[in-house]
């Protein structure tokens, strides 16, 4: 397997929206769990997406498993390299985009890499060096209330300035209007000087194009699903990859169907209130479960009695006020981990008791889940809503399954049972 683009995403469900975008523009995708091991038989691809959870750890580790993961993506022939963070730009100033950045481009012996975490399909466009949410800037967004990274910026000049070694530059829309040539002298001029990053503004489709076949005159490039999207199609235009036809075969799985909610999100609190009239809906209480109780049993006891019959939520999330106040009397960390690891301890459960089809929203709640289950890596079937697709599990020990991993922001009202449509 030589790969035309490897890419290396900081979250679970940030990896299966850009293995679907990649999967959507024509590219061979598979989305693997960590650095694959070497038993994995994996199918012929153009792209590998390695999942790591690195978005909220440690600086340090986080730079160590992306430099892993590179090295393996590298060896398997891959000359580009995309670090996949989300269109939110989720971080602190400590990390993790800058470090990481910072250790892979020193890797890679690029002068200077571009990064946006544009995706104008979910709404995110960068004016100005400016991140908007839809309409409004980052933060005033409901990403400003993010129970791990509350993001107070929206200058991502600043934001990655903070937290990077590189010295940060601009590169405008007005530039990118002038096209490839005039991105590339920008570039030159930035790397003279010593600009080693550089955001770049893009608000519609075809300005990723551009952009992403400028990028791919580098070996690395940062940025969301809209960079993915520029690459592939650069890649393709270029003829380096032929366009394959989207998604894994769909056989139907069949058996008990179940969704855990993790994420805090505005929209996922939306969602799970859509869910509410349709599906019986298990609300854990977070206190209980930070204070090590027993709500893992009484969620699997509750289940029990509801699966056989049709689709069931399960969900730790809260307003934005409540989360605060629980985290105000544990520690923010202390607090998500000890929901995440509940969380994965349900899915468990879940899956002893038959379930196959699993819906999860929130990307540190499906990685605490998806590493619980230790699935290895999905390949992408149909697309639920722009940015999730339904995944079918690769090598795993329990066998056929599928699964979608939503990031909390995305998704339409009625997700839940959007998803469950798509998992016969
Ligand atoms: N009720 C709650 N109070 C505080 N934190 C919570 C609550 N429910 C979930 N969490 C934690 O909030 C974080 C949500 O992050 P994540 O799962 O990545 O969702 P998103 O995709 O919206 O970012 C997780 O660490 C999760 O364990
Ligand atoms: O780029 C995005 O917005 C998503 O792919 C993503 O990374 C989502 O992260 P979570 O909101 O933490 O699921």
């Amino acid at each position: 397997m030589t790969l035309a683009l490897g890419c290396i995403a900081d979250d679970y469900t940030g990896a299966s929206d850009l293995a679907n975008m990649l999967t959507r523009c024509g590219l061979r995708t598979v989305q693997t769990i960590g650095v694959p091991d070497d038993a994995l038989a994996l199918p012929d691809v153009d792209a590998v997406v390695v999942s790591l959870k690195s978005r909220s750890i440690e600086a340090s580790q986080a730079v160590a498993r992306s430099r892993e993961a590179d090295k393996w993506l590298r060896a398997r022939g891959a000359t580009h390299v995309l670090f996949k963070i989300c269109s939110t730009f989720d971080s602190t100033d400590a990390g993790n985009i800058g470090p990481v950045m910072d250790a892979l481009r020193a890797d890679s012996g690029d002068a200077i890499v571009l990064v946006t975490p544009a995706f104008p399909g979910t709404g995110r466009t960068v004016y100005q060096g400016n991140l908007f949410v839809g309409s409004v800037p980052l933060n005033e967004s409901p990403l400003k209330d993010h129970p791990l990274n509350p993001m107070h910026d929206s200058n991502l000049e600043r934001v990655l300035a903070r937290q990077s070694k590189s010295k940060v530059g601009l590169v405008d829309l007005a530039t990118v209007a002038k096209g490839a040539e005039a991105i590339r002298a920008k570039l030159i001029d930035f790397a003279k000087q010593g600009i080693g990053a550089a955001i770049i503004d893009a608000v519609f489709d075809p300005e990723l194009e551009i952009i992403g076949q400028v990028a791919l005159d580098h070996r690395l490039s940062v940025g969301a699903s809209g960079m993915g999207l520029g690459l592939a199609r650069g890649l393709i235009a270029s003829g380096r990859v032929s366009a394959a036809s989207a998604s894994a075969d769909q056989k139907a799985i069949g058996g008990p169907v179940a969704c855990l909610a993790g994420s805090c999100s505005q929209a996922t609190l939306a969602q799970i209130a859509h869910a509410e009239k349709s599906m019986p809906v298990l609300r854990l209480d977070p206190e209980k479960i930070v204070a090590g109780s027993s709500e893992v049993r009484r969620a699997l006891d509750w289940s029990r009695e509801y699966l056989g019959k049709g689709p069931v939520l399960i969900a730790s999330s809260s307003t934005p006020d409540q989360v605060s106040a629980l985290q105000a009397r544990h520690g923010r960390d202390a607090a998500g981990h000890a929901i995440e690891q509940a969380m994965a301890a349900i899915s468990e459960g879940l899956v002893a008791a038959g379930v196959r089809r699993l819906v999860i929203a929130g990307g540190e709640t499906s990685g605490a889940v998806v590493d619980r289950l230790g699935i290895p890596a999905f390949l992408v079937g149909p697309e639920i809503a722009v940015g999730v697709p339904v995944l079918r599990c690769v090598g795993w020990s329990e066998g056929d399954a599928v699964t979608a991993l939503k990031s909390g922001n995305f998704g339409g009202p009625d997700f839940f049972n959007d998803a469950i449509r798509l998992m016969p």
